[in-house]
């Protein structure tokens, strides 16, 4: 056997090695590679040696990086949604941490005590500046010198717009819009049907892309007149390209980077804008309908038209980012929020049943419709509703620290100007926290849907809906001074959406085994809208009589 060949490699390799040794490019990678390394060792220690301390008034820990300076900015700018994600997966235990992207600090706390101090301090940690400068700057396009209004009025203007909300939002307010949505969604699918006889079946091949469609077209003319979604009809289409490209605005991408999203949304606020002369337009001619008008919208719309238009800064281009706003609040988590609060219904026959129970109690066969004020009230949707918006909501609270020190719990304190992200959907998960205040809410595991598990039944008495005690826990819609202001019509929407595809219409899942197949990952991203990963086929068929209501 000729061994001479593998002789000569060997003997060639300390020569190779030296020309790799004096090799600058191979010395860099090196170099590099040590340096990573390096800090991947040291800021791991820093992390444990903080997380483990006993001492108090320190900051919280940075969770270990590679790359010095540039720290966890390539992994944030990559894929935010899933990098958080594996973060919190990963070292979510209750320890608060800091994602740095390049100096661009993030605190993830999921502790509740820590998320209900926090939630309740609203003198000293407030979400306007991240609504300021991220939400109405960067994703809504707002002009700077509307922003420049709201900084300089000590939060004024956002009090103001959403005690106004609020208003509109509740009581006998919620029970108009709630009756407009009824009639407008009804109205959207009847025109969607094959235009058979009654009960001749339409197909659907895919359910949620049919759901979003109407939902979303019934909200916006719920809230902004049918005129703008008949001349723009576009606008569902374009804002759900806005609304998907939520984190890369934040992030303030270019407009060569994400063009398609920026086309959206500058016919968006166009057409809004020109919506606002109208409205103005007939303002002025004292034309307008009070309750809802097909051109200017809800009582709601019109007031904040006038409210905003009153203020420094608020051409029609600041109205008009205002507008896209609340659009973008009332659809972004309320349509797929209402698709899973009616799909979960519709894949499980036994509670199916139970809320056609509910719907035929309610029912108003006058009006052909129903009783939206009392299914708000019955506890089996409520609590439906608070199920779905804590296993389906995947978003984010967040607040910002506005004074020189906030104390976190005993242990860490935060600088001023440190944002705080409560990631919801894992707050809702964590089963220590459950366990502790309400056990008999984990009788089926966090990572399960139960559609009672908010419902307590007390012996001899009616049952009812009860969140107490979840505040630190149960965290969808936020909390303290800026909870949400639109949740309960978030809620009726789900309703009005349960009433219209299974009570006027039947609207059925045509696989129940395979339509869990197509179920979204719970933990492979932080945030973002939780939609099924494939089409789920359905078909609908109006019930017997149009616009019956079962009995
Ligand atoms: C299921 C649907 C919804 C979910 C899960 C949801 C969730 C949230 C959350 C987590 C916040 C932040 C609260 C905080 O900072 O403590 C918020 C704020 C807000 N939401 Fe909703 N929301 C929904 C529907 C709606 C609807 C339908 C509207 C309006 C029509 C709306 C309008 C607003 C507004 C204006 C704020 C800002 C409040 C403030 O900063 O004080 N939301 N929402």
């Amino acid at each position: 056997m000729d061994t001479s060949n593998a002789t000569n490699s060997i003997d060639d390799r300390p020569r190779l090695f030296a020309a790799l040794q004096h090799n600058p490019y191979i010395q860099a990678i090196v170099t590099v590679f040590v340096a990573c390394l390096c800090t991947r060792i040291l800021s791991s220690q820093w992390f444990e040696a903080a997380k483990y301390s006993n001492r108090r008034g320190i900051e919280p820990p940075t969770l270990p990086y590679w790359i010095p300076g540039l720290k966890h900015a390539f992994s944030m700018g990559y894929d935010s949604k899933r990098f958080l994600a594996k973060c919190l997966n990963k070292f979510g235990d209750g320890t608060p941490f800091f994602v740095d992207a390049a100096g661009q600090r993030l605190l993830l706390i999921l502790d509740p005590e820590h998320i209900k101090g926090v939630l309740r301090s609203s003198k000293e940690l407030d979400p306007n500046p991240f609504i300021h400068d991220k939400i109405l700057s960067a994703l809504m396009g707002s002009p700077q010198e509307a922003i420049d209004h709201y900084k300089s009025d000590g939060g004024n203007t956002d009090y103001i717009q959403t005690t106004h909300i609020r208003q509109h939002t509740t009581g006998s307010n919620l029970n108009a819009l709630g009756k407009r949505l009824f009639d407008t969604l009804s109205r959207s699918v009847e025109q969607a049907l094959l235009p058979q006889a009654d009960s001749e079946w339409t197909e659907i091949p895919d359910l949620y892309a049919f759901f979003q469609h109407h939902v979303t077209l019934a909200i916006a003319e719920t809230l902004l007149g049918s005129a703008i979604v008949q001349s723009y009809p576009e606008i569902i289409s374009d804002l759900w390209t806005h609304i998907e490209h939520t984190d890369q605005f934040f992030m303030g991408l270019p407009r060569f980077v994400i063009p398609k999203a920026y086309a959206a949304r500058d016919r968006l606020l166009e057409n809004i804008r020109n919506w606002s002369k109208k409205v103005e337009s007939l303002r002025q001619q004292n034309a307008l309908g009070t309750h809802w008008d097909a051109v200017a919208g809800s009582q709601l719309l019109q007031e904040r038209e006038t409210l905003y238009g009153e203020l420094p800064g608020h051409d029609v281009h600041g109205r008009a980012a205002q507008t896209l706003g609340l659009l973008y609040g009332g659809t972004s988590l309320t349509v797929p929020i209402s698709f899973w609060y009616f799909f979960e219904t519709a894949r499980d026959r036994d509670l199916q049943h139970r809320v056609l129970d509910e719907l035929k109690t309610h029912a108003v066969p006058e009006s052909s419709s129903y009783n939206l004020m009392k299914l708000a009230a019955c506890p089996l949707l409520r609590s439906m509703h608070a199920e779905t918006t804590r296993y389906y909501s995947s978003n984010l609270t967040i607040r910002e620290v506005i004074v020189p020190q906030y104390a976190l719990g005993a242990k860490y304190v935060l600088g001023k100007g440190t944002t705080v992200f409560i990631p919801n959907k894992y707050a809702a998960q964590y089963t220590s926290a459950w366990a502790q205040v309400r056990p008999q809410a984990i009788t089926k595991p966090l990572d399960t849907f139960w559609p009672e598990r908010y419902i307590v039944a007390e012996k001899g008495k009616p049952e009812r809906f009860s969140d107490v005690g979840l505040a630190g826990n149960w965290t969808s819609f936020g909390g303290g001074e800026h909870k949400c202001p639109g949740r309960h019509f978030a809620r009726n929407i789900g309703i009005v959406t349960l009433a219209v595809l299974l009570g006027v219409f039947e609207c059925e899942v045509l696989d129940l085994k395979g339509a869990h197949k197509t179920d979204p990952r719970l933990k492979e991203y932080a945030f973002g809208t939780m939609k099924p990963t494939g089409k789920v086929a359905a078909r609908i068929c109006r019930r017997p009589n149009r616009n019956s209501i079962p009995k």
